[in-house]
């Protein structure tokens, strides 16, 4: 009996240690376990949402319009000089103020006309024109006798009309019968020539005409793109050609598209680099020989721009020899108090300044006329 109760308690011993040193074991955190193979990155499961299928709605669109051109109505032609004389005259003033006060002085001396001289060589008159107005108007105040300020200013605008050459024809070449008349523009770099197509185009329309415009500058990308512009805000189409392309394609499918679609007058642009004389020649030679394979070109306006003086007349000369220049629009006259290059111009080259430029406004082109120019170059200094 002694032994069974020794037994009991060593097993009830043994059974108590060992539920000891079991329990403290498993209640300690058990150490990471370490990775064996990558943990599966798994993608959220979606949410499965039963939907009843919706019918798609019904929306019956209206075909889009194409986008209507907002054609503009450009200002008539008649009397835009007068319009644009404040623009003009404000740039001029020095020049037509300086030559009154001189005529306004008591004695007209030697140096007083000499100081008339300067003033109009510095207004780009050119030395032979200056010389000859001065002796006409010297002789005509000797024979006045004692003339008076403002008989001297009706002298001094009577011989700066005379040296403008008034009896010239300056009316454009637009219309032709039984074809459209074709307007050739020409002209060094950056002078204006796309604007001044542009500009045209709208004098045309303003006058009741339909035109086309031809984008022969393939040499700048842009010219191209400015041409559209212009056409599409007088609705008048423009042919054009690939980049770097032939410029006389160009021309030639222009005037063709122009006789298909019967418009009365088809403008070039072109790109006029000076290279060199031999390059330009070749080059508006073979356009202007390209598009009279449809009939003769009407009107080849050289492009020149007023600020650059004396300097542009010797480029001028260039496009002189390469084709036959009917008409001359001097561009940027707003930006020069020189307005005597119009007159230098005209002497020079033999040909009638047209049409000038006076702005960058879209109808800030005027046909240009004399009587007009020189009243607007005295204006205010009466
Ligand atoms: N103030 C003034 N700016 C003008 C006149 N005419 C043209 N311009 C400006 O002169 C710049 C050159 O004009 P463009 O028509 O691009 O000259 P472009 O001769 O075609 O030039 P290229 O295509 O490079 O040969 C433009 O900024 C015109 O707005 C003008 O009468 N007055």
């Amino acid at each position: 009996m002694e032994y069974v109760v020794i037994a009991v308690v060593l097993l009830i011993l043994a059974i108590g240690g060992a539920v000891a040193y079991v329990v403290p074991r498993r209640s300690r955190p058990l150490p990471p376990a370490a990775p064996s193979t990558p943990p599966a990155v798994e993608e959220p499961a979606a949410p499965v949402v039963v939907e009843e299928p919706t019918a798609p709605p019904v929306i019956v669109e209206e075909p889009a319009a194409p986008p209507v051109p907002q054609l503009e109505t450009p200002e008539p032609t008649a009397g835009r000089l007068v319009r644009l004389r404040a623009r003009l005259s404000r740039s001029q003033n020095l020049f037509g103020k300086g030559l009154l006060a001189l005529l306004s002085r008591d004695k007209l001396d030697d140096d007083t006309w000499d100081e008339i001289e300067e003033t109009l060589i510095g207004a780009d008159v050119g030395v032979e024109p200056t010389t000859e107005l001065v002796g006409r108007l010297r002789e005509r105040s000797r024979v006045l006798g004692t003339a008076s300020a403002t008989e001297l200013r009706a002298l001094l605008a009577e011989e700066l009309t005379t040296a403008l050459d008034p009896g010239m024809d300056r009316s454009l070449a637009s219309t032709a019968e039984g074809r459209p008349a074709v307007l050739l523009v020409v002209g060094v770099n950056g002078s204006g020539k796309t604007t001044t197509c542009g500009k045209i185009a709208r004098v045309l329309v303003a006058d009741g005409r339909t035109v086309l415009l031809g984008a022969a500058d393939t040499f700048r990308a842009a010219a191209a793109d400015q041409l559209e512009t212009w056409g599409s805000r007088v609705g008048a189409e423009v042919v054009r050609g690939p980049e770097e392309g032939d410029p006389a394609a160009v021309a030639f499918d222009a005037v063709k598209r122009g006789k298909e679609t019967g418009v009365d007058a088809v403008l070039i642009d072109t790109a006029g680099r000076l290279q060199n004389k031999v390059g330009l020649m070749d080059e508006l030679g073979k356009v202007k020989r390209v598009i009279e394979r449809h009939g003769p070109v009407d009107e080849t306006l050289l492009v020149l721009d007023a600020t650059t003086g004396q300097n542009g007349l010797t480029q001028a000369k260039v496009f002189t020899e390469a084709v036959n220049v009917t008409g001359v629009v001097l561009t940027k006259l707003d930006g020069t108090a020189k307005g005597g290059i119009v007159i230098a111009v005209q002497r020079n080259l033999g040909i009638p300044v047209k049409l000038v430029g006076l702005g960058e406004g879209p109808d800030d082109l005027a046909p240009f006329d004399p009587g007009q120019f020189v009243e607007a170059l005295l204006a205010g200094a009466a």
